[in-house]
C-alpha cells in the first residue's frame, strides 16, 4: 500500500474548491485541513488529548529543531516521533531548510547541502537533502518534506531561477536516499518565488519525479497576500489533482479561506499558537487581544459563538488577568481556544464545499470578521 494516497470527494460548484481525504498510516486527514504546529515535539502548552478533543487530525514537526536537540538518533531509540510524544495520529515533519534560513547563524550553501552553526550553542552542523532523510526516516514521520530552498523575498530572478534548479536537483536526491517510500510518504517543494515561468519549470521538474504530495513553499515570506493568491492562481492548477497539496507557512483565517478557494488542501503556520501565548486571539468577531484593558471587567466568554473549553469555562477578564500575571494557564487556554478556532473554521470550510457555497461562506465570515478588501 502506498504511504500517502489521496482521495477526492467533490469539488464544490461555486468555488472550486475541493473535499478530499488524505490516507496515512496513522489515520485519515479530512481536507481542506490546518495543521498545528509543534516544532519541538510538542504543540506548545497542549497535550494529544487536548489536541484530540479540538480534532486535530495531523500536527507538524520540526526536522531541524529535533536534530539540534535532543538528536535524532535519541528519537529513534524511543521508537520514533509518535512514541516519543504520545501521539497516534499522523505526523508532517519539514526537512529543515526553512529553520536554517531563519534561524542559523553563519550559513553556506552550497550543491551538497547547507553548512550552519547551531542557534543554540554556535556547533558546526550540516543538512543536505541525504541528511534531511536520514532524520526523517529517524522521526518516522508519516509524511516527510524534500530538502529544499526557500528564496527570500523579494529576491533577484536569476537567483530564484538558480535555487529552483538546485532543490529540483535537491528532491532528486532526497527521492533516491529515502529509504521506506513505501511507509512514509515524501512530498516534494514547488518554488519559484513570483515569476509565473519559474514556477511552471519548478513543477514541471517536480512533476516528472512524481511523488506523493506536492507543496507549494516560498510564500507566506513577506510578500503582500494578493500577490501570494495570484501565485496559487497559477501554479496550484500545475500540480497533479489526485494528489494532495500543501501550502506551507498559512494559516490567518482568511489566507486559509483563499488558499482553499484555489485547490489547496493542506495549511500549516505558528500563528495560531504563537499569538496566544502574547494574548492575542481570533474570534467570530475578529482579532482581540484579551489582555487589553477594556476587558478587565468583561465577563463574558471570548468568543459568544464558540464552544471551546475556554469560551464554555472562563471570562474575558480572568483571561486578561492570566495573561497580565503571565501565568501559564492563560497561554493555555488561549492556545485552546486559537487551535479550535481554526479547527472549526476548516469545517465549515468542508461543510461550504460540500454545500457548494464556499464563495458565499468566504463573504460572511469576511464581513463578520471585519476583513472587507483585507
Ligand atoms: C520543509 C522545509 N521547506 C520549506 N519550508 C517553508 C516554510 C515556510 N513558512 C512560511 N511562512 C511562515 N513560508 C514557508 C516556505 C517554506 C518553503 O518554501 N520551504
Ligand atoms: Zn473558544
Amino acid at each position: 500500500m502506498a504511504a500517502i494516497t489521496y482521495e477526492h470527494i467533490k469539488t464544490c460548484k461555486q468555488s472550486g474548491a475541493r473535499l478530499g481525504r488524505v490516507h496515512t498510516p496513522h489515520g485519515i486527514i479530512e481536507t481542506p485541513t490546518f495543521m498545528p504546529v509543534g516544532t519541538q515535539a510538542t504543540v506548545k502548552t497542549m497535550s494529544p488529548e487536548e489536541l484530540k478533543e479540538m480534532d486535530a487530525q495531523i500536527i507538524l514537526s520540526n526536522t531541524y529543531h529535533l536534530f539540534l536537540r535532543p538528536g535524532h538518533e535519541i528519537v529513534r531509540q524511543a521508537g520514533g516521533l509518535h512514541k516519543f510524544m504520545n501521539w497516534d495520529r499522523p505526523i508532517l515533519t519539514d526537512s529543515g531548510g526553512f529553520q536554517v534560513f531563519s534561524l542559523s547563524e553563519m550559513r553556506k550553501i552550497t550543491e551538497e547541502g547547507v553548512h550552519f552553526r547551531s542557534h543554540l550553542n554556535g556547533d558546526k552542523k550540516f543538512l543536505s537533502p541525504e541528511v534531511a532523510m536520514e532524520v526523517q526516516n529517524a522521526l518516522g514521520s508519516d509524511i516527510m518534506m524534500a530538502f529544499d530552498e526557500c528564496p527570500p523575498y523579494p529576491a533577484e530572478y536569476e537567483y530564484v531561477k538558480k535555487s529552483l534548479e538546485r532543490t529540483s536537483r535537491w528532491a532528486e536526491r532526497c527521492l533516491e536516499s529515502h529509504a521506506r517510500p513505501h511507509d512514509q510518504g515524501l512530498f516534494a517543494i514547488v518554488q519559484g518565488g513570483m515569476h509565473e515561468d519559474l514556477r511552471r519549470q519548478s513543477a514541471a521538474d517536480l512533476t516528472s519525479m512524481d511523488f506523493p504530495g506536492y507543496a507549494i513553499g516560498g510564500l507566506s515570506v513577506g510578500e503582500p497576500k494578493h500577490l501570494m493568491y495570484g501565485v496559487l492562481d497559477y501554479t496550484v492548477p500545475l500540480l497533479p489533482s489526485n494528489k494532495p497539496r500543501y501550502l506551507m507557512g498559512v494559516g490567518s483565517p482568511d489566507a486559509l479561506i483563499e488558499g482553499s478557494i484555489r485547490g489547496v488542501d493542506m495549511f500549516d503556520c505558528v500563528l495560531p499558537t504563537r499569538i496566544a501565548r502574547n494574548g492575542t486571539t481570533m474570534t467570530s468577531q475578529g482579532r482581540l487581544v484579551v489582555r487589553n484593558a477594556k476587558f478587565a471587567t468583561d465577563f463574558g466568554p471570548l468568543d459568544p459563538e464558540c464552544d471551546c473549553y475556554t469560551c464554555r469555562n472562563y471570562s474575558r477578564a480572568y483571561l486578561r488577568h492570566l495573561i497580565k500575571a503571565d501565568e501559564t494557564f492563560g497561554l493555555r487556554l488561549t492556545t485552546i481556544h486559537n487551535l479550535h478556532f481554526l479547527q472549526n473554521l476548516m469545517r465549515n470550510v468542508r461543510k461550504a464545499i460540500m454545500e457548494d457555497r464556499l464563495l458565499d461562506f468566504r463573504d460572511e465570515f469576511f464581513d463578520q470578521y471585519g476583513l472587507h478588501d483585507n
